[in-house]
């Protein structure tokens, strides 16, 4: 939900980050970064490469610990010491390299390490829970039983984003998940982000293609060398996103957009 007269979520704060740092040695990888989150929101976290946004996510996701800041999940301060941590409080991550099992097929990938009954395999429990899940989420998947190495990359990305909704989580991270993907997969992959939005989760992805973060996203937030650069709606110009994400505008991007610009107008000069 959004409120009108400022367009920022009504919806629960379910993420909100202050003041966080990350230092690897001398490397400032993060600095004083805030960030928010509500329920039913797609945050597209957007950057050059070496902005900060691998950092941010793994982060969020338990893998690496910040220097200073705090973390709010849901209105409390939290700690994430470890993945499983972050798991275990409702944050899941789809990494990029998706972590599927090739030779597994999609319910055990869907299930691997939370096998219903890790003693005694419940393969029909499973199988259902499969397809219900992927339904929902109105996944083409072709079948279940389909070893992962058979199915397109919008599939695996599919397969990867059903299983981190297995344990229910609050909020997801997405990291790249249309990259190499073509264009009707991107699509795909598109529509289930809009659809793991309308189940109230809160979502973060991370790209790189200012397309596709218009498309879905309800927040860009731009991340230029490890700090805040801005935040935009999906209706901002490509100059202001481009010059937020390299710090200037005046610059190549902007430049040879210009000159695109300049060449249409004088095109439609030209014609009779
Ligand atoms: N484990 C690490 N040790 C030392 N420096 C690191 C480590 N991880 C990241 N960095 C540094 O932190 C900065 C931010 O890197 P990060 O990977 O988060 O950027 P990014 O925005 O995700 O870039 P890309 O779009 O290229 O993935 C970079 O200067 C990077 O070299």
């Amino acid at each position: 939900m959004t409120d009108p007269s400022d367009g920022t979520s009504t919806s629960e704060l379910v993420l909100s980050l202050r003041g966080i740092s990350k230092n690897f040695g001398a490397v400032s990888a993060l600095t004083d970064i805030d960030l928010d989150v509500h329920a039913g929101e797609v945050v597209a976290l957007v950057g050059d490469n070496g902005a900060g946004k691998s950092t941010l996510v793994k982060v969020l996701a338990g893998v690496h610990q910040p220097s200073s800041g705090t973390i709010a999940f849901r209105g409390k301060e939290v700690t994430l010491p470890d993945p499983s941590a972050a798991l275990k409080l409702g944050i899941a991550t789809v990494f990029q390299d998706l972590a599927l099992c090739e030779n597994l097929d999609v319910v055990a990938n869907i299930f691997l390490g939370k096998e219903l009954n890790p003693l005694r395999l419940d393969e029909v429990s499973m199988e259902i829970k499969a397809w219900t899940l992927l339904n929902e989420l109105s996944a083409r998947i072709p079948s279940v039983r389909e070893p992962v190495a058979s199915l397109s990359g919008g599939q695996r990305q599919t397969v990867a984003i059903a299983r981190s909704l297995l344990l229910d989580p609050k909020l997801i991270l997405l990291d790249e998940p249309t990259a190499a993907l073509g264009v009707a997969q991107t699509a795909e992959v598109l529509d289930l982000i809009e659809r793991v939005r309308d189940r109230g989760l809160g979502v973060v992805m991370i790209s790189h293609n200012m397309e596709d973060v218009r498309a879905v996203a309800d927040r860009i937030v731009v991340l230029r060398l490890g700090r805040n650069n801005g935040i935009f709606y999906p209706d901002a110009s490509n100059q202001d996103l481009v010059s937020a994400i390299t710090g200037a505008s005046n610059n190549s991007v902007s430049r040879r957009a210009g000159r695109r610009q300049a060449q249409r107008e004088q095109g439609q000069e030209t014609q009779p």
